[in-house]
């Protein structure tokens, strides 16, 4: 039997990836230090993983940015606007891709499936692809001489590849797969001749709903690939769900086949079980979870694997691994010091679930009895946490009924207009303000205890302060305090509300060298005391304008947190709902009348599988509608959504019932609004006319034409005019500056409002 792994987490222990790549993009450190920083990561990580004792252990899959874009990069799909000329790609030209530059704006980025981490969208307009330089072929090699490993080169297969690129018309598939098809095997020969034995392929789109078509093409693809490398050892790998046409995808003519039995509800196994798999491959078996951090029910997984054992028959062709790539959690639980010992017990990151894929083919084969150390121990650790009264709240298993305002919208939109008063075509921000080195310093301290709890209030204060003037001056009309006070829009909830843990060191990627430290959900969430009404109270406090006040809604915060695996997901989600609902009334008592409550998650959470949307839709908005729904006809509620495909789920948008929902229109030109015209959407909309995510200040030319297109399909009075997205990672001198330009835009649009309606 063999061990594998799919994937590793890039960002360092200690965020050194992160580190180095900032250095270089500040032009701290030389080209030459960069590729010599990365090298040494990348080699440390792979020893690290040999040292766990994985027996195939992936390469390829560490990048200076993101894995799309090296693949991306390596077929030469590089758009025009860079002025790519041929040879080897420069790491300029890279960097530009990923974040644009003088010239030319960034190419889009958009979620991984439904995890939190973003990936650069391939753009294949006018495009021929051809490998620029065989990138694996060099990572393996180096694998091989420097450290004596044998990699498996991993690559995203030519199905999902396309699936995730824009920018062709849908009657090109074929032509397009065919093109893709010539590369790849171009790309798996020379890996062949430079005596590679395991390639990995990842198809998740695989686990997608996949039509009848697609499933030949992809049939026809990995013929092709067959027929030009027959020697290579290739691995289909799919996870994140069930695979979809299972018959098929096991029948197509390669080597092996990844499934993922950890969120794959159970489908995967009932399938090969019912159905059996081939005895000529192997099935690579992901049996640790790849996106959560608990420490597997060792028993429980021995129980899975018998399972799997009696349908593949002989050992050899068994894999044990990860259900996914590492990626998607923190390196290691050895440096998290301060974390409750019961807690950190049951705790497993990448490095640890490395060890538990070990010890599971360990145990397999040997002694499972009761008394076995490794397996004692790890029920005695599920016995501690039971123990400590964390979890007691009984499941429940009723099913929800309805919650709703008391009165609908068309009742309490006149009541707000009269109460607020606000000009038509209102103007406002997403919440946060920029998150300086300095404002960032300033918390290192206090948590270091260098600068007491109350000059770290203070300060704070002066922020926002300052930003409370600044906003006046450029003259919005609803205010933010500024979420100077926030690590992180989720995190920051997570170390004020009780079942949560926070850590040290837990980072996650998220995109480029931005990242995450989820909290733990570990037991019941509860409100412990209001969390955020001081500073919007203290900002309310120095202006005459509203402020808005500014909470993360309960969607978000589970699927950005790491979750306790005991209880359905629902079932969280209306705990944490319970408690911001108590945020809200403490905002509403202390007189904060406006409240958005962020869900930039709600649409990433949405089931691979659109067989699961509803069930999936009917709990996120009822957690909603649960935190949001019991305020006065008078407050108004705001949410924000900053990606932008809601076609499919407007029903569900609707239903969250919030007086107004700031969107992204500006990357998407205003293709968005057509969803809410044809759909009926009544409700406040406020237009994202700005990208955030890049540092170029827009012309008012640019917003004025995502408002004028706006106002052509949608009546005025439901429109806000607001930036996309927080404004957390751009500079003061570029925020300051787009939002005047913004209010200009909002205030000749309402002149031009004026006229032709008098
Ligand atoms: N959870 C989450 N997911 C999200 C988003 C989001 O806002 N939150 N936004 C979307 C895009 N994703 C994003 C993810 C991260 C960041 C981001 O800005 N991350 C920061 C870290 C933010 C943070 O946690 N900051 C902490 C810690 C900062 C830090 O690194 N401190 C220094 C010390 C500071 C100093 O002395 O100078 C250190 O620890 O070394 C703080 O402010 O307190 C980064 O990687 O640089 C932005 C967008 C989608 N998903
Ligand atoms: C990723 S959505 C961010 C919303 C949050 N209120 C902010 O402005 O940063
Ligand atoms: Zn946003």
């Amino acid at each position: 039997m063999t061990t594998s792994s799919l994937g590793y987490p890039r960002i360092g222990e200690q965020r050194e990836w992160k580190k180095a790549l900032e250095a270089y993009w500040s032009n701290s450190i030389s080209e030459d230090d960069l590729h010599a920083q990365l090298k040494e990561i990348r080699l440390n990580h792979l020893r690290k993983q040999k040292r766990a004792g994985i027996d195939v252990i992936p390469v390829g899959d560490f990048t200076y940015y993101d894995h799309i874009l090296d693949a991306s990069v390596m077929f030469g799909l590089i758009p025009k606007r860079y002025d790519y000329s041929g040879g080897p790609v420069s790491i300029d030209t890279y960097f530009a891709m990923a974040r644009g530059n003088a010239k030319a704006p960034a190419c889009e980025m958009t979620k991984w499936y439904n995890t939190n981490y973003h990936y650069i969208v391939p753009e294949l307009q006018d495009m021929t692809p051809t490998v620029t330089e065989n990138r694996l072929v060099t990572l393996y090699k180096e694998a091989k001489d420097e450290l004596g490993i044998e990699g498996k080169p991993v690559l995203i297969g030519p199905y999902s590849f396309l699936k995730l690129a824009k920018h062709y018309d849908l009657s090109q598939t074929e032509d397009w797969l065919k093109q893709l098809t010539v590369v790849y095997s171009q790309v798996l020969r020379e890996l062949e001749e430079a005596g590679v034995l395991w390639v990995q392929l990842d198809e998740p789109s695989l686990v997608t709903n996949v039509t009848d078509e697609e499933m030949a093409y992809v049939k026809d693809i990995y013929e092709t690939l067959h027929a030009d490398v027959p020697n290579l050892q290739i691995i289909v790998q799919t996870y994140f769900d069930a695979v979809e046409n299972y018959d098929q995808v096991v029948e197509l003519p390669v080597a092996g086949i990844g499934l993922d039995f950890v969120h794959d509800g159970g489908k995967n196994l009932h399938a090969i079980q019912t159905k059996g798999f081939p005895g000529d491959k192997v099935l690579a078996a992901g049996v640790i979870d790849g996106r959560n951090i608990w420490k597997a029910k060792v028993v429980d997984k021995l129980a899975l694997l018998e399972q799997v054992k009696q349908v593949v028959k002989t050992p050899e062709k068994l894999w044990i691994q990860p259900s996914s790539s590492l990626l998607h959690t923190p390196v290691t639980v050895q440096n998290e010091p301060e974390l409750d010992s019961v807690l950190k017990r049951a705790l497993s990151f990448a490095d640890e679930k490395l060890i538990e894929v070990v010890t599971l083919k360990e145990l397999l084969y040997s002694d499972q009895s009761a008394d076995h150390t490794a397996i004692r121990e790890n029920q005695q650790l599920f016995k501690d946490i039971e123990a400590t009264g964390w979890r007691k709240q009984e499941p429940d298993t009723e099913a929800f009924s309805e919650v709703s305002r008391t009165a609908s919208y068309e009742q309490r939109r006149p009541k707000q207009l009269e109460k607020w008063n606000l000009p038509i075509l209102p103007t406002t921000t997403i919440g946060s303000f920029p998150q300086t080195k300095e404002v960032r310093r300033l918390r290192a301290q206090v948590k270091k205890g260098s600068i007491t709890e109350e000059d770290y209030k203070t300060q704070i204060n002066d922020y926002i302060s300052t930003w409370i003037k600044h906003q006046e001056e450029i003259g919005l009309d609803v205010l933010v305090h500024g979420e100077f006070e926030r690590n992180d829009m989720v995190e920051f909830f997570g170390e004020r509300l009780e079942g949560f843990a926070f850590t040290k060191n837990a980072w996650v990627q998220s995109y480029g060298s931005r990242g995450v430290k989820p909290p733990i959900i570990y037991g019941d969430v509860r409100f412990k005391q209001p969390m955020t009404v001081e500073e919007t109270v203290y900002a309310q406090s120095l202006t005459s304008k509203p402020v808005k006040g500014m909470l993360t809604g309960p969607v978000t915060i589970l699927n950005w947190s790491f979750e306790r695996d005991d209880l359905p997901k629902f079932q969280v989600a209306f705990q944490i709902a319970e408690a911001i609902k108590e945020e809200v009334s403490a905002l509403e008592n202390a007189g904060i009348e406006m409240i958005q409550i962020d869900e930039p998650a709600l649409r990433e959470g949405l089931p691979l599988k659109e067989q699961d949307w509803k069930t999936y839709l009917d709990w996120a908005v009822h957690a909603f509608r649960l935190s949001s729904s019991h305020v006065q006809d008078t407050t108004q509620i705001h949410t924000h959504m900053c990606y932008s495909e809601f076609q499919d789920i407007i029903d569900a948008i609707r239903a969250l019932d919030a007086d107004v929902i700031s969107i992204e229109t500006s990357r998407s030109q205003g293709d968005i609004l057509s969803t809410f015209e044809e759909n009926t959407y009544e409700l406040g909309i406020g237009l994202g006319v700005y990208d955030i995510h890049s540092p170029r200040v827009p012309s008012e030319e640019e917003m004025s034409t995502i408002l004028n297109r706006a106002l052509k399909v949608l009546p005025v009075e439901r429109f806000w005019v607001n930036p996309d997205c927080g404004l957390k990672t751009r500079k003061e001198e570029e925020t300051i500056a787009a939002l005047k330009l913004m209010v200009n835009a909002a205030k000749h649009a309402r002149k031009q409002v004026a006229t032709t309606s008098s």
